[in-house]
């Protein structure tokens, strides 16, 4: 029995994944592909990350939230867009690390950082003001900023119900509770199960939406 000359890639399914270029012989996995960019995303959001705390008792590392939003989205809320899982990793990147839009784009191309950009509260402005227009541009963003915003306050919500920031009076963790509910209302519509959750959590807070 004669052995086949042609060499064969990893894999049985090798021989029919599109090939990388003219040249070369090796086959693209996509799914090799979607997880290298998944990881990209994780390890460029600890590194920038890295020097920043959650306000909590214990001080977590904050690339645990940016994580846990991700999680949200594939765990709850049965999201498998990519570009959604990516946009959730580095949301918090350019409003609370030195990274600026150029290099998303350069790094993740224009649609992850057009993403992100939905996402991103002008720091320059007085809290107050940043509160309000998170209400007002809530409706009308994207899909996908949408699915991203929701599991952002879904996991905020718990982790104030868990383990609030230090120095947070019963007050202000309501007031949150409140404005986060304003938002969520111009969400609706968006994904049954983080929905439901929020409605819960704010229920128990005696918040109807
Ligand atoms: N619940 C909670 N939040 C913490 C903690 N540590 C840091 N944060 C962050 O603080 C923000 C909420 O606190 P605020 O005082 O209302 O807002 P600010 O820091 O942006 O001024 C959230 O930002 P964000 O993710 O950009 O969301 P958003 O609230 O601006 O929508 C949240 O991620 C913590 O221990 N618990
Ligand atoms: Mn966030």
């Amino acid at each position: 029995m004669s052995l086949p000359t042609r060499k064969l890639g990893r894999g049985s399914q090798s021989q029919n994944m599109p090939m990388t270029g003219e040249r070369s012989s090796q086959p693209v996995d996509p799914a090799a592909k979607v997880c290298k960019e998944i990881v990209r995303c994780v390890n460029f959001a600890a590194i920038k990350h890295k020097d920043q705390r959650r306000k909590d008792e214990a001080q977590s590392p904050y690339v645990n939230h940016v994580i846990g939003v991700a999680y949200i989205l594939t765990s709850e809320a049965g999201v498998s867009d990519v570009s959604v899982i990516q946009a959730a990793l580095l949301h918090d990147t350019v409003e609370d690390t030195n990274t600026s839009f150029y290099e998303l784009q350069a790094e993740f191309g224009e649609d992850i950082a057009n993403l992100v950009k939905e996402l991103t509260d002008d720091k320059s402005l007085p809290a107050e003001e940043r509160k309000k227009l998170q209400v007002i541009h809530a409706p009308k963003s994207s899909y996908r900023a949408k699915l991203v915003k929701l599991a952002d306050k879904l996991y905020n919500l718990r982790d104030l119900r868990r383990s609030p920031p230090v120095g947070w009076s019963k007050e202000r963790i309501q007031e949150y509770f409140q404005w986060a509910a304003q938002v969520v209302s111009g969400l609706r519509g968006t994904n049954k199960q983080m929905e439901e959750s929020l409605c819960d959590l704010f229920s128990e807070r005696g918040i109807t939406l």
